[in-house]
């Protein structure tokens, strides 16, 4: 009898990489319900609760990320990256996988680079516009690389790459949720027009800070807010907000469990340029103003936000001028029922429906070539 299928899917450390990587192996269980996954995450971050939390076995390495300002720091992360090699290796030989995926982050480079070395076939997924340094490394051996943005061939080899888009959770797409119910839940007004402000999956400084420093504006703008601080800023977000006095036209949270309803009750949003949140705002066809963070690698947020603001699918505040400008623009925009159409037809032109599903086909693909030359 022929063994089940058993896939590694590895990588994680913002929402950005594990919300596809749990998208991933969603689509690969509903296609094959006898197939086993394993995670493979980094120690002590965001991933080792949320994919549990999503109904998945994880193992933590001990990796951590290289210090690109203080070269002299990065001793102890070569040491936890030779650890972590060693202790892929040895998942990858007790668990004996068909196939390896890697979302980036962290933990994809030792997991990956091993399978690699071991002869399993690998996928990478890259989310963003710009590739990622432990990505382009990866490229070299692995067999298929699903990308989200046109132009990648930059950074890969062209017959490896598959166009896909980035896979979304799936509740956020099959809920029935109204907008009514949805601002109710926030408890919020449905008659208001409402803006959800969004920092990515830790929330973002300079946004927060047009938050506080605006909240009289807030006060006074006749719009309501539901605002994801991250869990970073939530202490400082709360005291001010307390401070400001009675302010029930704003939702404040460190983080948002239920998207689907955050986004049901947006008429606008406000968000960082995270590749995954966009791909999000393409798929629920949702207005937005993107505020790309400027602390990122190779400033990819920027090119991401681009990519969308030259197709006239996304309204562009740069981080250094967000304090001023920020919103206002919000403000007034949610109140253009034109403008919002617009952004939200044209956005909704670049979205690719089917990407989790399409990404499970091409992996579940690999594992049967690898089991049926390997006879395991
Ligand atoms: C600071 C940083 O390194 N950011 C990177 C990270 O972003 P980050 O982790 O912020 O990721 P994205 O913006 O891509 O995705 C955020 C995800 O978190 C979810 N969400 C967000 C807030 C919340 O309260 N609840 C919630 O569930 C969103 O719905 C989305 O699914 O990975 C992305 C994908 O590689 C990159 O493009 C970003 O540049």
């Amino acid at each position: 009898m022929e063994e089940k299928i058993r896939i590694i899917i590895s990588g994680g450390g913002t929402g950005g990489h594990i919300f596809p990587a749990v998208s991933i192996a969603n689509a690969l269980k509903a296609q094959h319900p006898d197939i086993e996954i394993l995670f493979v995450g980094a120690e002590g971050r965001m991933e080792m609760h949320r994919v549990p939390a999503a109904g998945y076995q994880i193992i933590g390495l001990p990796v951590a990320g290289f210090d690109r300002k203080h070269l002299w720091k990065n001793i102890s992360v070569l040491i936890k990256l030779v650890r972590s090699q060693l202790k892929a290796r040895q998942i990858i030989k007790d668990f004996k996988p068909h196939a390896a995926v890697g979302v980036g982050g962290y933990a994809s480079g030792p997991t990956l680079k091993m399978a690699g070395m071991m002869g399993i076939p690998t996928l990478i997924q890259e989310q963003n516009s710009y590739a990622g340094v432990t990505n382009k490394l990866l490229a070299k051996k692995a067999c298929k690389i699903c990308v989200a943005y046109e132009g990648m061939e930059r950074f890969f080899e062209k017959d490896k790459i598959i166009l896909t888009g980035n896979p979304v959770r799936q509740g956020l797409l099959n809920h029935t949720l109204s907008r009514e119910a949805a601002i109710q839940s926030f408890g919020l007004d449905p008659q208001k027009k409402t803006i959800l402000i969004v920092g990515g999956s830790l929330g973002a400084r300079t946004i927060n800070n047009c938050v506080m420093h605006g909240l009289e504006k807030i006060k006074m703008s006749g719009v309501q807010f539901i605002w994801q601080t991250g869990k970073f800023y939530i202490e400082e977000a709360k005291a001010t907000v307390t401070k400001a006095g009675d302010l029930p036209m704003l939702h404040t949270t460190d983080f948002i469990s239920d998207m689907a309803a955050a986004y049901s009750a947006a008429d606008l949003v406000i968000s960082r340029a995270g590749a995954g949140s966009i791909s999000e705002f393409c798929l629920l066809q949702k207005p937005v103003i993107l505020v790309p963070s400027p602390n990122v690698a190779e400033d990819h947020q920027t090119k991401n936000a681009l990519a969308l603001v030259n197709k006239d699918a996304a309204l562009y505040v740069k981080d250094m001028e967000a304090e001023e400008k920020l919103l206002d623009l919000a403000i007034q925009t949610v109140q253009q029922p034109e403008t919002l159409t617009k952004l939200s037809t044209n956005i909704a032109k670049l979205a690719f429906k089917d990407s989790a599903n399409v990404i499970a086909q091409e992996v579940y693909k690999l594992a049967v070539n690898y089991q049926k030359k390997n006879e395991r």
